[in-house]
């Protein structure tokens, strides 16, 4: 299985920043090259990322697990292209782990699980809103994850029950995280900390361990 993505020096790039096994990268690549054949007519991620897509998109997405590896039992919401959800998938190819993914577009659904099927990630995919599904996952799910999806305030509503049980969110967040860390401090006592992203010194990895409903809220 070998896949030639021609790329511009950004894949070497990405892989400098998130190592993984050679069987690995093989699998990143045929997703790689699956979502550019599926963009032109499907729209699965912004085109303007899609020059950089293994650090924008691959690396980014690797970051999360080398921050939980030996978590077995994913869910990650608000998929849309794959990531991280797929790429996540793809690494538990290799640990014996497995992931759900949520996702309310039917298109982007379909792209989802003829990626995983082609990859041979575990992966199960659920064409559904997420709060009419979230809480099927309570006490199922090690950790969770949600890229580009909502504000603070609203994910952690959605995963509250998840977070109050044991369940480690993953949130990566951009340049207004101490914005919405105020703002849903108003409703939550929130046990997190963050790490740098390896690919945006400007972004960070938002770490929930547990999060409660403030009594005066
Ligand atoms: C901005 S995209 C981000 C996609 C991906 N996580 C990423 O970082 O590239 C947000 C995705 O969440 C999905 N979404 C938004 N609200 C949702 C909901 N309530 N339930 C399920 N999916 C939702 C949208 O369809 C869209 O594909």
């Amino acid at each position: 299985m070998t896949v030639d993505n021609g790329d511009n020096g950004d894949r070497a790039r990405a892989l400098r920043l998130t190592p993984v096994s050679r069987e690995t990268q093989e699998r990143l690549a045929l997703l790689v090259a699956e979502l550019a054949r599926w963009q032109k007519a499907k729209n699965l991620v912004s085109s303007a990322t899609l020059a950089d897509v293994w650090t924008r998109h691959v690396a980014d997405s690797l970051q999360l697990f080398t921050l939980a590896p030996d978590a077995k039992r994913w869910l990650d919401l608000g998929s849309g292209g794959g990531f991280p959800g797929l790429v996540l998938g793809i690494c538990l190819v290799e640990t014996g782990g497995h992931i759900d993914l949520v996702e309310s577009n039917a298109r982007k659904c379909a792209f989802l699980r003829h990626a995983a099927r082609l990859t041979g990630a575990p992966v199960t995919v659920h064409t559904a809103r997420i709060e009419d599904v979230i809480g099927e996952f309570t006490g199922k799910v090690d950790v969770v994850t949600a890229r580009a999806l909502a504000p603070l305030p609203n994910l952690i509503g959605w995963c509250r029950t998840l977070l109050r049980t044991g369940t480690l969110g993953l949130f990566p967040k951009g340049q207004y995280l101490d914005a919405e860390l105020t703002e849903a401090s108003k409703y939550w006592n929130i046990q997190a900390s963050t790490v740098v992203s390896v690919t945006d010194p400007a972004a960070r990895i938002l770490m929930i361990r547990g999060a409660e409903q403030r009594a005066d809220s």
